[in-house]
């Protein structure tokens, strides 16, 4: 019997004539995929596909992350809450799979890094149009940004177009105030194109979400999402940096910043600060 050689046969049913047929590789362009990794390493460095592969894995997760952000701020405009809370939860899930990767390339030692990073040039992963989407939907606007792109007219339009578009949390509030609640008019139209500012008049709205739970459970489980998706993204945020400070050290970054001090100034931002500070402030007399 096969049990007993190890082996499980392939059963009478299976496609195995799958000529002009759908196929695993034709469905999901695997030709494409898998012919797009190009070390530039001379003689090729073994490392360097572990970097390309990182990358390019990550820009997927990305690509799903910025689908699945659009598709929440769409559900939250229209009050889809139940809807709004599966994306999220996908969303956050997401978040796990790119911050947990940074332990496939912590892998990679300074002395290997070293000898391949000249072939990088000015390239670096600030040039990233879809981490840059990712951080205008949650509310990360920056206009200099922009500029970036002025090499590639049509990333620089996407740029611009998520830069002018309602953030993540500028619909959230914007649905609060459907629902009855204070939500102060400044919020709800303005030049999307800023970032959110700090608002201590946005206090007592999220107060009384916090101290009536019962009541304003929606409220209450959305501002929660939002909490959840804020701290995931600083953990690849802290990630990212811990593992650019172990592999290269305080040296400039290709990208022309002055490295790991960069990167640890974005730990700072906040994309939804009044769902922070309320902690403090709810239970006082
Ligand atoms: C050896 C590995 C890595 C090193 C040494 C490194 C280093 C750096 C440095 C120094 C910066 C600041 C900009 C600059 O001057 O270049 C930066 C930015 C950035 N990197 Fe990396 N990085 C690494 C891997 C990655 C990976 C795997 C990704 C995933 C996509 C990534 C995404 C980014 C992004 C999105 C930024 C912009 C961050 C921001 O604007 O706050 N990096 N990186
Ligand atoms: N900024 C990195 C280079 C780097 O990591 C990188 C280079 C090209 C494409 C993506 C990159 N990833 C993140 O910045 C460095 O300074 O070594």
């Amino acid at each position: 019997m096969s049990i007993e050689k190890n082996t499980r046969p392939l059963e009478s049913g299976i496609y195995t004539d799958l000529d002009g047929q759908l196929t695993y590789a034709g469905y999901l362009d695997l030709g494409r995929l898998l012919s797009a990794q190009h070390p530039l390493s001379s003689p090729p460095h073994h490392d360097e596909m572990l970097f390309i592969i990182q990358h390019q894995t990550s820009e997927l997760w990305l690509k799903l992350l910025i689908h699945e952000l659009t598709a929440a701020i769409e559900h939250l405009r229209n009050d889809r809450v139940w809807q709004f809370g599966k994306v999220v939860a996908r969303c956050k899930r997401v978040l796990d799979q790119l911050t947990n990767q940074w332990s496939v390339l912590e892998t990679l030692t300074p002395s290997e890094y070293m000898e391949f990073r000249e072939i990088l040039g000015p390239s670096s992963g600030f040039q990233s149009l879809q981490y840059r989407q990712v951080e205008f939907l949650l509310g990360n606007k920056n206009a200099g940004m922009v500029k970036v792109f002025k090499h590639d007219p049509g990333a620089q339009q996407t740029l611009q177009s998520a830069l002018d578009a309602p953030s993540l949390y500028d619909e959230f509030l914007r649905y609060l105030a459907r629902w009855g609640h204070a939500v102060p008019a400044a919020h709800l139209q303005r030049d999307w194109s800023e970032p959110h500012a700090r608002n201590d008049d946005l206090l007592p709205v999220f107060e009384r979400i916090y101290e009536d739970t019962n009541n304003f459970y929606r409220e209450y489980a959305l501002c929660e999402d939002l909490v959840d998706l804020e701290t995931q993204f600083q953990l690849w945020r802290y990630r990212h940096m811990r593992t650019v400070m172990r592999i290269i050290g305080f040296k400039r970054g290709t990208g022309g910043s002055s490295g790991v001090d960069f990167l640890k100034r974005a730990l700072d931002l906040t994309f939804f600060p009044e769902l922070f500070e309320v902690r403090t402030s709810i239970g006082r007399d």
